[in-house]
């Protein structure tokens, strides 16, 4: 992500790091409905939850990226107020993580603060769903007809995609993209991302832990690297988290951890953190972007009946929770250290296509 305009302002992303294995599937193949542009997707969504999509080509793609780019902007306008008019718009944990959370807040696994000031904007919000609108910064809300521009045409990108996943699940076309509608209130968001260069004694410490994303798609924006995945099947030690290299033209696409449950495991959600940027990009302010579309309001974690979902096995039970209250628990017990974040899913079931 962005466009090349973008890269050139930022040190580059040293050459001789070892870095994530994912493929990159384009936005136009996909929309031509390439066959085995299609299947890769199927395949990285199996095997590493993520995968890189270039958008560049194509009039809808093209179009998200300019967008992208007035919310990188907007984004440096609205972390460029003072401290003090941030605060005004406080997340209200666990009620609404909707508005400002300050650097330090979070703990990492280690005992150490976090290191991400975080401002998230609402899609409901945006784009006037009723009941939904809230106060934000005053360049948000000067800019609040590019916001909505940006949230439809990402959550068009977002629908491309699912529409492909479900052909491969054996879903009814539609399915997947009517669960997650614009249309339909949900906890759907655009998170601001930004953390400061840190002196360098202080370069080991993590930025955002380990975490796999709540809700079904997450579109991530970044310019800096930072974020490392850890990827399936290997132990949580240092070395074995890789960097993500963004790509000028890119968006990461990452699938989250509600499609896990839909596909009763078949497709994995990643896990994944952020440390300090790798190289000279270590020395300026990382910023980035996650659009994490969130299942519509209402909706619950069990699994979808069709296709090659499996069914329930004898002694199974259906957690019939609701997405959101599910999403809360899982907080919990993650914050409490009954649960460790982890990649989830990746179970085969017959022939993959
Ligand atoms: O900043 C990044 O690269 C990743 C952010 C992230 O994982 C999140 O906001 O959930
Ligand atoms: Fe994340």
């Amino acid at each position: 992500m962005p466009t090349p305009a973008y890269f050139a302002r930022a040190p580059p992303f040293p050459p001789f790091i070892p870095t994530a294995t994912l493929p990159t599937l384009s936005l136009a193949q996909l929309q031509s409905n390439n066959a085995s542009e299609s299947t890769s997707l199927y395949a990285a969504c199996i095997s590493h939850g993520f995968f890189l999509l270039d958008l560049r080509g194509v009039s809808s793609g093209e179009a998200l990226l300019r967008s992208a780019e007035l919310m990188f902007d907007l984004m440096a306008t609205t972390f460029g107020l003072d401290q003090s008019i941030l605060e005004q718009y406080p997340i209200q944990p666990p009620a609404s993580l909707l508005g400002y959370k300050r650097t330090g807040v979070m703990r990492n696994p280690d005992g150490t603060p976090d290191a991400m000031d975080v401002y998230t904007i609402s899609r409901d919000d945006m784009l006037g769903v009723p009941g939904a609108q809230r106060r934000n910064p005053t360049p948000i809300e000067e800019k609040r007809g590019d916001v909505a521009t940006f949230f439809t045409q990402a959550s068009s990108v977002v629908a491309g995609v699912l529409t492909h996943l479900e052909a491969h699940l054996g879903l009814a076309p539609g399915t997947l993209p009517a669960l997650c509608s614009p249309d339909r209130p949900s906890s759907t968001v655009l998170r601001l991302l930004r953390s400061e260069p840190r002196p360098e004694h202080d370069l080991r410490r993590i930025t955002l832990p380990g975490h796999t994303d709540i809700g079904l798609i997450t579109l991530l924006f970044h310019v800096c690297g930072g974020l490392q995945i850890l990827p399936a099947g290997r132990l949580e030690s240092h070395d074995n988290w890789l960097y993500v290299q963004p790509q000028p033209g890119c968006v990461l696409v990452g699938l989250a951890d509600t499609l896990v449950e839909w596909t009763a495991g078949i497709l994995r959600s990643g896990l994944h953190r952020v440390v300090s940027a790798p190289g000279d990009q270590a020395r300026v302010t990382r910023f980035s972007m996650a659009f994490q579309v969130k299942a519509e309001r209402g909706a619950t974690v069990r699994r979808l009946v069709g296709g090659r979902i499996p069914r329930l096995g004898v002694g199974e039970v259906e957690d019939e929770r609701g997405v959101e209250e599910w999403a809360a628990w899982r907080g919990a017990q993650i914050f409490k250290g009954a649960l460790r974040p982890e990649t989830r899913g990746g179970r085969t079931v017959g022939e993959d296509r």
